[in-house]
């Protein structure tokens, strides 16, 4: 039988694609014709099958890719913090955070996935999960609706692990607190062990020190506070409180008027083992009216004589 060189050449190609996509059992096709269908017929299956473990991949892909980002940030934190040799303890805590965070939330930062939303869509989140929490909140009580979801609209979620202190007496507040899961604990006295206080889901901590202004010390923190178990918090910033209070000058007052009540009622433990020679903090948000100047009292005093 004689071969011409295309018909060697097309049975040589057929092999080594048959090699190649490891198929056997097959009849072996003998002209050229045969082979020419045989090996579409390859390409055809080769090209469908490879589609389907393509798009398999991508569906696999997708369905893990949140696991997958979790464990590159988590490879790049201890990657980071041994780089620079941080203590096992601390390294410890910094995974346990990962985990839980993970474990609780589904992501690392919510905010993350917010803030490329339009803002309607983030107001209307933002009201469905947390309107309801925030209006039963005795200090947030007469304030105005919309100051509500202003405020909604720029809080943080943190996560603290158990012991963890959140605020720390004397330090200057700049930040409040509202509980979203967990609790906290008012803590004092030596080594912190009298628990003056249990707060759970739902109540505010941290304000004291946000409400008042600055004078006296008045914007430093009354107590310590302590997550007990995990903690998830809502944090809203002062700078960002306070923006939102000049558009809202009746929820400010409604604020300010609550805020003096609130130190009375709460610094007293507080106050217990502070030093007697300092001072009440008694200054506001809106600074107490300064006194009026010498002079004008003497011109006060010759008028009414
Ligand atoms: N007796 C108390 N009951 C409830 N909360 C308290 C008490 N004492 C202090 N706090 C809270 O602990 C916080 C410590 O920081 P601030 O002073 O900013 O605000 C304080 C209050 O929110």
């Amino acid at each position: 039988m004689i071969i011409r060189g295309h018909e060697l050449g097309a049975a040589l190609y057929y092999f080594a694609v048959r090699s190649l996509i490891n198929i056997g059992g097959l009849p072996e096709p003998t002209t050229t014709f045969e082979i020419t269908f045989q090996m579409s017929n390859f390409f055809i299956g080769v090209f469908v099958f490879s589609s389907l473990i393509g798009q398999m991949r991508d569906v696999i892909g997708a369905a893990t890719a949140g696991q997958t980002y979790f464990r590159a940030s988590m490879d790049g934190c201890v990657a980071y913090m041994n780089t620079n040799r941080i203590p096992k303890m601390v390294q410890n805590r910094v995974k346990t955070w990962y985990n839980y965070t993970w474990t609780a939330q589904g992501m690392l930062d919510e905010s993350e996935l917010l803030d490329k939303m339009p803002l309607v869509m983030r107001t209307a989140i933002a009201v469905d999960i947390n309107l309801a929490t925030f209006q039963k909140i005795d200090l947030f009580k007469g304030c105005d609706q919309q100051m509500l979801v202003d405020m909604l609209l720029r809080l943080k979620s943190i996560i603290y692990l158990p012991g963890d202190f959140v605020v720390k007496k004397g330090d200057i507040g700049k930040e409040m607190y509202i509980i979203k899961s967990g609790a906290v604990q008012v803590v004092g006295g030596p080594d912190n062990s009298i628990v003056f206080v249990t707060l759970k889901a739902g109540c505010v901590f941290g304000e004291i020190s946000l409400l008042q202004s600055a004078k006296d010390g008045g914007n430093r923190r009354t107590a310590n506070v302590k997550a007990h178990g995990f903690a998830n918090l809502f944090v809203l910033e002062k700078k960002d409180l306070f923006d939102i209070l000049i558009h809202y000058p009746e929820s400010q007052k409604v604020l300010a008027r609550k805020g003096r009540k609130l130190t009375k009622a709460k610094a007293a433990p507080a106050k217990t083992d502070a030093k007697k020679e300092e001072k009440p903090k008694g200054a506001f948000l809106f600074d107490t009216k300064p006194p009026t100047p010498k002079l004008l009292k003497v011109f006060g005093r010759l008028k009414k004589n």
